[in-house]
């Protein structure tokens, strides 16, 4: 515990102190419980080394700043980062905590550095073979900057539709790469822009007899060692974006470019000298599954990015909470914190909640993806299982991904106004927090077409006839609300008064029979629809998505994070009973509000509801629990907030010195006190003699 309490000191104390006396467990246990100690020790370790470099100084003049200076600076950072992460030897689990950790302190400077250092490397080792190792080892090296070019101007969450053309020639043995028009450039990679001189390249395959072969990764050199663009390559910058400044997303065009045979990615696909197409797989939408590559990675990861983000808005808002003071009691000369309206409450509180029960969840889905991967090695393992496995963490991230992302971008929006005027202030660090967010919805699969891959997978499920084998198999466990789903379907609301409904168990039955009625009702309504459309499955899928698919993933995901924050934190042998009560109360408030929030309809329509008594004492009992975690509010950010220096907002900072801190950023700012520049001209229009 010392050497957590270095990592971890006393706050000073201050305006929050109050409040942190009234916590009824101790801050630092819960740090270590959410986080685990060596988390807490190399983050802190990543967070302390970039305050002490002046590399990573915040600088008041970023705002003024032309995109150019902007990008240089985080590209500096992006490239420092690697002097500064600690050496984990082998544990990758807390490596993997980086983009985070960056994250938290610059969004910008957290992508660039994974766009360099894994996501081009990734896609490289994903679908390439022997021979191409050498890319990852020189990108990891930064001997090489990459990026990954899949999106073109036309086409993005429609892959298959993609344009680009790689064309094979067996007289020179080169591919020739064409964009056959601009609808067909290739956009947003992140750091094309201006600095990437290799490219992982997404294009369809053309065989010289005119077959193609779908789509296959090339690895292609852009720029030269001097960063000029490679002749037969056309490259520019997609220019100022409503986030992510700091990240030059580029575009891209081919003219007739030759790269050598080699450049083609051949693990699943080749072409020989003479240029015939070989392939291991015969069903060529197998080779398409295999060809983009292991995207469950990339959820898992933006399902923990997420939930950085979030950590960090509660942070500012709660504390900011304690400290501002509006009105008080009619009579009384004091005025009350903010936090104490039972209003700002229900605002806040249940962010706080699904902070931390997405914070762990998204963590238990790291360490299940990492066995998935390492399980690969494992020649015991039977492969149909591994195969079941791969899916349901396909299936769990599809809806992860989007459900984090919208928890987190919502809260910070709620949190934007929770603060006031203050918190529209750019110093408030909210709003930088918001526009950086926001790109998480749409990259790495645009939120609302990923979460059909759950439902799909779900409805799939439902009709085969061995469900409850696969079931039985499920690795993750993510589909037990399955079990004795008929039996389940006939269950109704039972608890009489609020404590009653305070059980666990209770919000679980209630999210179990939630998410089989929404699946038997979604796969009627595609059977009904498929039936009557002549088996359109298009069309069937199309039409049971509104109120049906993209409910039920919501409800899938929604309850399988509950069931593991309570099944494997809260329920944790040996957990310190003071810290189990209160991951208790989050986990109740976090279950009662989403159900609140989006699905008391489906609950009364379904017949699980009856009369007003469920709904009141739903409400009733969020009201209660937000009562009963305002002593806790400000240790339990506390437990996940970053360092000052890195959340770096002038409301949420530890010491409470709100309007000292306030002070300071607007006298700070520059020219603060200064003339306008176009004075005389706005003077000169000065006639009044009053
Ligand atoms: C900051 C940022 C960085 C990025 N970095 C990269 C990168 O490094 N490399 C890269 O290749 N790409 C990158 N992208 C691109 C990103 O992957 C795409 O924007 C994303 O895949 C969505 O594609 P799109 O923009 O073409 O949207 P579209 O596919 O045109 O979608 C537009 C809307 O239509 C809806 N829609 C589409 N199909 C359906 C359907 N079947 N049913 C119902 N609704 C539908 C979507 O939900 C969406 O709301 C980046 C994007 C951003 C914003």
């Amino acid at each position: 515990m010392a050497e957590i309490k270095e990592i971890l000191p006393d706050f000073p104390s201050g305006p929050l102190s109050n409040y942190r006396k009234q916590a009824s467990f101790d801050w630092r246990n819960m740090a270590v419980v959410i986080d685990t100690e060596e988390r807490l020790k190399f983050k802190h370790a990543i967070w302390k080394a970039m305050e002490e470099d002046p590399t990573f100084t915040h600088s008041v003049k970023d705002k003024d700043s032309s995109l150019d200076e902007i990008r240089n600076r985080t590209f500096e950072k992006a490239l420092k980062v690697r002097e500064i992460i600690p050496d984990t030897g082998f544990d990758f689990r807390t490596r993997a905590e980086t983009s985070s950790v960056l994250g938290q302190y610059d969004w910008s400077v957290s992508l660039r550095y994974a766009i360099l250092q894994s996501f081009f490397s990734n896609a490289i080792r994903g679908a390439g073979t022997k021979g191409h190792y050498k890319y990852v080892e020189a990108a990891e090296k930064q001997q090489i900057y990459g990026c990954v070019c899949m999106t073109e101007i036309g086409h993005g969450t429609n892959i298959r539709g993609l344009r680009t053309k790689a064309t094979y020639v067996p007289s020179t043995q080169k591919f020739i790469l064409n964009t056959p028009d601009f609808q067909a450039a290739k956009c947003w990679a992140g750091n094309l822009g201006k600095t990437a001189n290799f490219a992982y390249v997404m294009a369809q395959l053309y065989t010289p007899d005119g077959v193609c072969h779908g789509l296959h990764g090339f690895v292609v050199p852009i720029r030269d060692s001097q960063l000029n663009t490679l002749p037969g390559v056309i490259i520019g910058d997609m220019g100022p974006k409503a986030g992510l400044n700091g990240l030059d997303n580029g575009f891209m065009m081919f003219n007739n470019y030759e790269i050598p045979k080699e450049s083609l990615l051949n693990k699943n696909g080749d072409v020989t000298a003479e240029g015939t197409y070989v392939s291991p797989f015969k069903d060529p939408s197998k080779k398409f599954g295999a060809s983009l590559g292991n995207l469950s990675g990339a959820r898992v990861a933006i399902t923990s990015l997420c939930s950085a983000s979030l950590c960090n808005a509660v942070t500012i808002a709660i504390r900011y909470s304690a400290i501002r003071k509006q009105f008080g009691n009619p009579g009384s000369n004091e005025e009350m914190p903010i936090i104490e309206y039972q209003l700002q409450q229900w605002r806040l509180f249940p962010h706080l909640s699904a902070a931390y029960v997405l914070k762990y969840f998204s963590s238990v889905l790291f360490d299940n993806l990492m066995s998935f991967a390492l399980s690969q090695f494992d020649s015991d393992m039977n492969q149909e299982v591994r195969a079941a496995w791969g899916m349901e963490i396909h299936a769990v991230s599809s809806s992860a991904k989007p459900l984090a992302g919208w928890l987190a971008q919502t809260a910070i929006q709620d949190v934007r106004e929770a603060c006031g005027g203050h918190g529209y202030l750019q110093c408030a660090g909210i709003s930088r927090l918001r526009d950086d967010n926001d790109a998480f919805l749409t990259f790495e699969g645009e939120n609302n077409v990923l979460m059909q891959q759950t439902s799909n997978w779900l409805i799939n499920l439902w009709n085969d006839s061995k469900r409850e084998v696969i079931i039985q198999k499920s690795k993750l466990g993510s589909l037990t609300f399955l079990l004795k789903a008929e039996q389940r379907l006939n269950n109704t609301f039972q608890p009489g008064t609020v404590e009653a409904l305070l059980k666990p168990k209770v919000i679980l039955g209630i999210y179990k029979w939630l998410v089989c009625y929404l699946l038997r009702l979604t796969a009627e309504k595609y059977q009904t629809l498929l039936a009557a459309s002549d088996q359109d499955n298009f069309l069937a899928k199309n039409e049971s998505q509104v109120f049906f698919a993209r409910t039920l993933s919501l409800a899938y995901i929604e309850h399988f994070m509950l069931e593991t924050f309570h099944n494997q934190l809260c329920q944790r042998p040996g957990l310190p009973e003071d810290i189990k009560n209160v991951l208790n109360k989050l986990f109740l408030l976090y279950g009662l509000w989403s159900l609140e929030k989006q699905h008391l309809g489906t609950l009364y329509e379904g017949g699980y509801f009856k009369g007003p008594k469920p709904s009141k004492l739903i409400r009733n009992a969020i009201l209660g629990l937000c009562e009963d975690l305002k002593p806790e509010a400000v240790a339990l950010v506390d437990s996940i907030a970053p360092t000052d220096f890195v959340l770096n907002s002038v409301l949420g900072a530890s010491d409470g010195q709100v309007y000292k801190r306030l002070e300071q950023a607007m006298s700070q700012y520059p020219d603060s006190f200064a003339k306008s520049s176009n004075w005389s001209e706005f003077a000169s229009r000065l006639k009044s003699k009053l």
